[in-house]
């Protein structure tokens, strides 16, 4: 064995009927097959084949106690067999990763002929992996077990715990019993002390609630009054894990490219970490909900209305729930007034996908210049004439805010594929009344690699803060023509007036699965309040990294 320069540990052992020379690096586990070489009086050669898993990436090592060892120790009848020869054995756990962001933990057992060896290798891995203090030790879980297809308690036992137990987390789990259990919990009763994190076991509505719990409780703790819109709210210091367990699922899909829950368990163990930003709405200076992936007026909010009542259904109920909203093809009188954000944020069109250590993300606005942008609003007038906000009047199909791409099963490159997860600013798309054959085609558009913005009734900012008033019966604005798109269905203000009865109605907003009983709302962008255990959608080249 030898222990020089950057060689941590380097030892000859066996692994299944081969023998391997094993190196362990400061960052890198390796090893390489040795083969017997006939032709050689001296014995061994190299094999070119070397596998190597990096340290980050190691789940645990365990020392082997299995049949077959315990039978190779116990000195019977194979006396030639490897084992024989090599009686102590370790395991090492270790992330594998396969197609399509998939993970999985693959087992490797290195057999020793030296129980002194087979315990050093053990004790040096183990202090390589304590240098890794981004892993968490304890974990707080929530479970929604009526979320999807009511699997979650399932899918947690069977496929969650053990990678949490192999890793040697400790956690405290928590069934939910009813809507909001995990929210009340999180905001009054929970030693938050106890936890490197939380993990939420469920849908986009099930993290919503956590979400709450979380950042309600950090500003309470912090005296910061969430009824404030400009309040600088607390960042959360507890990152969030998410097992897919619900319909959409699309936090978990648009974070790390997979909806799996091992995939899941393996980036929380591991201590990945993944800023994002959270919007705040507020009604009237009331706060509301956060919301870090879809709001959506019109028609992601009717879909959201009429599911609840199929919610028997499961995920088929947004299937049943979207193809009748699309025959109803209501739109909504509003106006929608918006901040636009600084170019050095790209734009919605750009092209330019957030990928994990996205270069965009990681220009943080500092908080001076937050501050002094909200003193210089301040002291304006607060009305929408004010400099630097944008005001369209308009009849909408649909009104969506994409905090993040909102990428998921249905829609692999989501609402807006541009969009940023941690870049302060959320991209306000707005569907004009067209026909419901042009707007099926922008829908079919989510689901293809065509251009969902590429039509004459869709409209795309990035913006950091935006508010929408839906018209009421009394009160409809006179168009202002220079902020009309060039559309066939143009309308001279006259008409507008008279036909004011058709947009009039109101929808309501899908806050991330959760319908929201304002329709008056103001919408702000806190910049990287929370950190998820998720690294952000490696690059595909990325894979097949390990064995
Ligand atoms: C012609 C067929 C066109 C299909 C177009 C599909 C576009 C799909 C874009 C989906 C964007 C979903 C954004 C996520 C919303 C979730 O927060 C929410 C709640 O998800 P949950 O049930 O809690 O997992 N789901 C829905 C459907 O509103
Ligand atoms: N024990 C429970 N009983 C009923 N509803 C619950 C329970 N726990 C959580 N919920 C609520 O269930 C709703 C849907 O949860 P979610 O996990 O997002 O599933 P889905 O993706 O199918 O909508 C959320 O609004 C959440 O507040
Ligand atoms: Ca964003």
């Amino acid at each position: 064995m030898e222990n020089n320069n950057d060689k941590i540990i380097c030892s000859e052992l066996f692994q299944k009927h081969r023998k391997v020379e094993v190196v362990l690096y400061p960052a890198v586990l390796a090893w390489k097959e040795i083969e017997k070489s006939s032709k050689r009086s001296s014995g061994t050669c190299e094999s070119e084949h070397r596998q190597t898993v990096e340290v980050c990436e190691i789940v645990a090592v365990h020392k082997t106690e299995d049949e077959v060892d315990a039978q190779a120790r116990s000195h019977t009848k194979r006396i030639n067999q490897p084992s024989q020869q090599y009686p102590y054995a370790f395991t090492v756990s270790y992330v594998r990763k396969t197609r399509q962001h998939l993970w999985r933990c693959a087992d490797v057992t290195f057999h020793c002929a030296d129980q002194q060896i087979c315990e050093q290798w053990i004790q040096v891995t183990n202090e390589q992996l304590s240098i890794l203090t981004n892993r968490p030790k304890n974990l707080l879980v929530y479970i929604n077990p009526y979320g999807g297809k009511r699997r979650g308690e399932r899918i947690y036992e069977q496929k969650v715990a053990p990678v949490f137990r192999r890793a040697g987390i400790l956690t405290d789990v928590i069934v939910t019993e009813r809507a909001n259990h995990a929210r009340d919990h999180l905001k009054t009763e929970a030693n938050l002390d106890d936890y490197d994190g939380v993990v939420c076991v469920g849908g986009d509505g099930m993290f919503s609630e956590i979400l709450h719990g979380l950042v309600t409780r950090i500003q309470t703790d912090h005296g910061v009054d969430q009824n404030q819109p400009d309040a600088e709210l607390v960042p959360c210091s507890l990152r969030i894990g998410i097992i897919p367990a619900g319909s959409t699922d699309c936090i978990c899909f648009a974070t790390q490219g997979t909806n799996d829950p091992v995939t899941s368990a393996l980036h929380i163990v591991v201590g990945d970490s993944q800023p994002m930003d959270v919007c705040s709405v507020h009604h009237n200076g009331v706060f509301l909900k956060y919301s870090v992936s879809l709001l959506g007026y019109g028609f992601y909010g009717d879909v959201l209305a009429d599911s609840e009542r199929n919610r028997w259904l499961g995920p088929a109920r947004y299937d049943l729930s979207g193809f009748k909203t699309f025959l109803s093809h209501n739109h909504y009188g509003g106006t929608v007034s918006f901040l636009p954000a600084d170019d050095n944020v790209g734009h919605p069109r750009d092209k330019l996908q957030c990928r994990s250590g996205c270069r965009i993300c990681q220009h943080k606005p500092s908080s001076k210049d937050e501050h002094d942008e909200a003193s210089e609003e301040k002291e304006k007038p607060a009305d929408d004439s004010d400099r630097g906000w944008s005001v369209i009047h308009g009849k909408f199909i649909a009104i969506n805010s994409a905090s993040m791409s909102c990428a998921c099963p249905r829609s692999p490159k989501g609402l807006s594929p541009s969009a940023h997860l941690a870049d302060g600013t959320t991209d306000l798309i707005l569907v004009r009344k067209c026909s419901r054959l042009d707007f099926f085609k922008h829908l079919l558009r989510h689901t293809n690699n065509n251009d969902q913005f590429d039509h004459w009734f869709v409209e795309v900012h990035r913006v950091r803060k935006f508010r929408f008033q839906p018209w009421h019966h009394n009160f409809v604005p006179l168009e202002d023509a220079s902020e009309r798109p060039l559309s066939p269905d143009l309308s001279p203000i006259s008409s507008l007036q008279e036909t004011c009865d058709d947009c009039t109605a109101e929808s309501s907003w899908n806050c991330d699965g959760e319908i929201l009983h304002h329709t008056a709302i103001q919408v702000s962008v806190q910049c990287q309040l929370i950190r998820l255990f998720a690294r952000g959608i490696e690059e595909q080249q990325d894979a097949e990294v390990a064995v």
